[in-house]
């Protein structure tokens, strides 16, 4: 695909259609051709070009009540920030996502936020919620993947729950190129420990409940 057709590359009204009608049945959706194939790749080299010291140890909480927690969380991440044409692409996918899904299923979807992690050999994300229902403005999760070749004995597995349940009803391979969405309050959800580095970029939908102007919070 040239670099034009890539720019032009739109998801058709029918990929909206069917990601709303999941959200609205089940509460996630996980899809593997979302993205155009060459975007993909380009991201999957990004990532892993990117300097050690350019993450950082991720954090539980937000702002004043962050904490690093290595009981919970054992990744790295680095915040997209539109340096390359890719994560332009990215981020303009992902908010034109954002307004088809206002469209049909009224979200009140305001803003997206998003940032590449990395998972060494052995790293983990404990079972945890990306929201409470209340306490935050994160709304839709998001996780891209970014890793070719991938097999099922690498481990690294995304697991789904339910409330309340102590099996997983969902057990997803970070395949390249796979995009999970799910709903932020609904789903605890869990990040096995694999045998190689593992990357994606996770996002999360946000509605605004801002006070006199301030994004709360602001990350
Ligand atoms: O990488 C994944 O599969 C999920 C990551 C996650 O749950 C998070 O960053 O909140
Ligand atoms: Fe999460």
């Amino acid at each position: 695909m040239s670099a034009v057709a890539l720019a032009d590359y739109l998801p058709t009204d029918t990929e909206f259609d069917f990601i709303a009608d999941q959200l609205v049945d089940h509460g996630y959706c996980v899809l593997d051709n979302y993205f155009p194939a060459p975007l993909i790749t380009s991201l999957a080299m990004q990532v892993r070009e990117l300097h050690d010291n350019e993450f950082s140890q991720a954090s539980i909480g937000r702002e004043l009540q962050q904490q690093r927690n290595e009981f919970v969380r054992t990744d790295s991440i680095k915040w997209l920030d539109s340096s390359t044409q890719e994560q332009q692409h990215y981020l303009r996918l992902m908010n034109q996502l954002k307004t088809e899904l206002n469209r049909r299923l009224f979200m009140g979807l305001f803003d997206f936020e998003s940032h590449f992690a990395h998972y060494k050999p052995g790293d983990f994300y404990k079972r945890h919620l990306d929201a409470f229902k209340g306490q935050t403005n994160r709304v839709l999760s998001s996780v891209l993947y970014l890793n070719p070749g991938w097999q099922v004995e690498d481990g690294g597995e995304l697991l789904m729950y339910e409330r309340r349940q102590k099996q997983p009803f969902l057990k997803i391979v970070p395949n390249l190129g796979r995009l999970v969405l799910f709903l932020s309050e609904r789903f605890p959800h869990e990040v096995l420990s694999g045998e190689k580095d593992r990357y994606s970029v996770t996002g999360w939908f946000r509605v605004n409940n801002s006070v006199g102007g301030n994004i709360d919070p602001s990350r």
